[in-house]
């Protein structure tokens, strides 16, 4: 015994190692409005984002800033009213089940306000369309056992139970309601004592199992149901397998739990035993609530599993070793927001609750081993029973010959040997019964252990064909999603890309503009000048041209002057005496003694005829100098005398 606990200790020491902590999946599902609520316009509250797994609820008649107020929650899933029971399966019990057909536990539970669609969920109706999780497990159970390899072989087995009142009670034993007690073996694990156990060996056998116990489940019509569940109902799976070649044996565990539904004993208005049921399953829901929430907080502290028998039988499935899932099923009606807003908080709180799961590795006490020792039984009696048929058929033959010989040679009648060969052929009549009984158990044992790879059923294989096909369309939708979300990343970097360029442009357009705008202040500024310089060309044109009338004036005075005053030999003198000089601009003469004031003076002085020297003291204009004659080289002073606009020349 203490060796045995030494063993159990390290292999569970093992499984610590192997084992990863996990957070408990939760998924939502909201079921459609009923007939009744669509009758009478009852408003849907619920609104699914699937893409951000959110889901948001809103409170009738209550808002805030004259916006509604509404409650959001995130799940690992959300399923809206639109989502078929395959949609269900494929993704909420298809990847627990392939866990427990690798060795762990798994366990599924639908939890829920009454009539919200647990047991539509879990078991669905018999249209294969409608199937719920429990069916489909069958199938894909059976199906993923027929693509194993040879070398595996398997034993299934399932029990049902429901928990009534606060009562386990076994719905495979038929009307009999044998109370059943819980214990806890050597490993901490719950089991009930005495729950039918059965081995199935197709679907069609484990379907008859869960159609029996369905039938024996209590259910009473409600005020919110017609077909309300009045219990918790439990059906277990067993999945052993053993691998020849190496004789490893696992063995997964499946719970697939229909809670009985909440409900608000005001709106259901139970009475009598409709009362005792509700006080019962609102109750043990309770206690199922704190454990949640003690596991939740995941202080450590002491979880009070043993205050109900549902968290008793659930305490693996929650804190323990097991992949679970939690399918909270909300109604969208207003009418239940007070519901399914305290299903959502409870089912949010679930998420929070870690559990460690690790692969069952069984000792070879298992079902496979009991059958095997049972056949190796049958088969050593088979092998009796045989060498008995073949010992009775050589004395019934030798009786015959005996009794021919004695014919033919007595010629007389033989009735001891008559009635020997009466009596031996009874008795082979008997072994043949006794060997045929036997052939057939050892039959319908050898069907039980199940080997991987064979043809179990058509069915199946359809139904493996459908999870195929859905898992295909998935692919398929994957696909085109993947496309999709390149077309839009393509878009969107060409988008970026017409953006970059529109920003260049943008950029080029308002350097442009810039550019233009200084390009037209310059072209301002040059009109401006241009103007300016237009005004001054002009004056300068006006004052050429006075200056012009003033020198032709002064021309025709100089003539008049020269032809009245100066002699004409005088004057041919000074024309052959006098010079231009380009660089002073003047006249300039030769062997004249006095120009200007000094001729001038001269006159005055000396009192000679030396005439006034042409152009002297006259002013004649702004810019222009006046020539002048002068007659020496010596330079002297230039006076120039100015003349604006409007003045007389002096
Ligand atoms: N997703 C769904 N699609 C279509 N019909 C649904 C869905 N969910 C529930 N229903 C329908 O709603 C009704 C109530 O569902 P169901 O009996 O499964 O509720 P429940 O939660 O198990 O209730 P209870 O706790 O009272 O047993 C049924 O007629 C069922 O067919």
């Amino acid at each position: 015994m203490g060796e045995k606990k030494h063993i159990m200790k390290k292999e569970m020491e093992l499984r610590g190692k192997e084992s990863v902590e996990e957070n408990i999946c939760v998924v939502t599902r909201v079921r459609p409005l009923s007939s009744k609520e669509v009758e009478t316009n009852c408003p849907n509250i619920v609104s699914v984002d699937i893409e951000n797994r959110m889901l948001s609820i809103t409170k009738p008649g209550e808002s805030t800033n004259n916006k509604p107020r509404t409650f959001t929650f995130s799940f690992d899933y959300i399923f809206p009213e639109t989502s078929s029971q395959m949609d269900v399966y494929r993704n909420v019990a298809k990847p627990i089940v392939d866990k427990v057909l690798e060795g762990y536990n798994g366990t599924l539970i639908a939890y829920g306000q009454t009539g919200t669609g647990k047991t539509f969920t879990m078991s669905g109706d018999d249209d294969p369309s409608m199937q719920g999780i429990i069916p489909n497990t069958f199938n894909h159970i059976f199906s993923k056992i027929s693509s194993t390899t040879e070398d595996i072989i398997f034993a299934i087995s399932v029990s049902y139970l429901e928990i009534y009142n606060e009562e386990v009670k076994d719905l495979l034993a038929g009307k009999n309601d044998k109370k059943l007690k819980m214990y806890e073996n050597e490993d901490g694990a719950v089991y009930v004592k005495d729950a039918i156990c059965l081995a199935v060996d197709s679907v069609e056998s484990i379907t008859e199992l869960m159609r029996r116990g369905n039938a024996n489940r209590k259910t009473r019509a409600t005020l919110m149901n017609d077909r309300s569940s009045r219990s918790h109902a439990i059906f277990m799976i067993n999945i052993e397998q053993r691998c020849q070649g190496d004789n490893t044996m696992v063995l997964g565990k499946l719970n697939l739990v229909d809670l009985a539904g909440s409900e608000r004993l005001i709106r259901t208005q139970a009475t009598g035993d409709g009362l005792k049921e509700a006080t019962n399953i609102n109750q043990s829901l309770s206690v199922l609530s704190n454990v949640i929430a003690t596991l939740a907080e995941g202080k450590g502290g002491h979880v009070p599993y043993r205050s109900s028998k549902l968290t008793r039988l659930l305490q693996n499935s929650l804190g323990g070793n097991s992949k679970t899932t939690i399918i909270a099923t909300v109604s969208p009606a207003s009418m239940d927001f007070e519901e399914t807003h305290s299903t959502l908080r409870y089912a949010a709180r679930c998420k929070l609750i870690k559990n460690r799961a690790v692969i069952n590795r069984t000792s070879s006490t298992g079902l496979i081993a009991q059958f095997e020792a049972e056949l190796q039984k049958l088969e050593m009696e088979l092998a009796l029973v045989s060498a008995h048929e073949k010992e009775e058929i050589e004395m019934i033959n030798s009786n015959h010959n005996m009794k021919r010989v004695k014919c033919s040679k007595q010629k007389i009648s033989t009735p001891e040997i008559d009635e020997e060969v009466k009596r031996q052929e009874e008795e082979l009549k008997s072994t043949e019964e006794q060997k045929n009984d036997l052939l057939s158990r050892i039959s319908s044992i050898q069907k039980l252990i199940l080997v991987g790879g064979e043809n179990l059923i058509e069915k199946a294989k359809r139904q493996q064909f459908l999870l195929e096909s859905s898992d295909a369309e998935l692919k398929n939708l994957d696909k085109s999603h993947k496309h999709l979300q390149e077309e839009l990343e393509k878009k969107g970097a060409e988008r970026i890309d017409v953006e970059e360029k529109y920003n260049t442009l943008q950029e080029e357009d308002t350097e442009l503009t810039k550019k233009i705008l200084k390009c037209q202040e310059q072209l301002s500024a040059i009109k401006e000048e241009y103007a300016i310089k237009e005004h001054e060309y002009q004056r300068d044109e006006e004052a050429l041209i006075d200056s012009n009338r003033l020198l032709l004036r002064e021309v025709q005075l100089a003539n008049v002057m020269t032809a009245q005053y100066i002699p004409k030999e005088y004057w041919r003198t000074i024309e052959s005496n006098v010079q231009w000089n380009k660089e002073t601009l003047e006249f300039q003469t030769r062997g004249v003694a006095y120009t200007g004031n000094n001729m001038q003076q001269g006159r005055g002085d000396n009192g000679s005829n030396v005439p006034y020297a042409y152009g002297m003291n006259r002013p004649y204009g702004e810019y222009h100098r006046k020539p002048r004659i002068r007659h020496s080289s010596v330079p002297r002073p230039r006076r120039y005398i100015y003349m604006t606009k409007g003045s007389r020349a002096q």
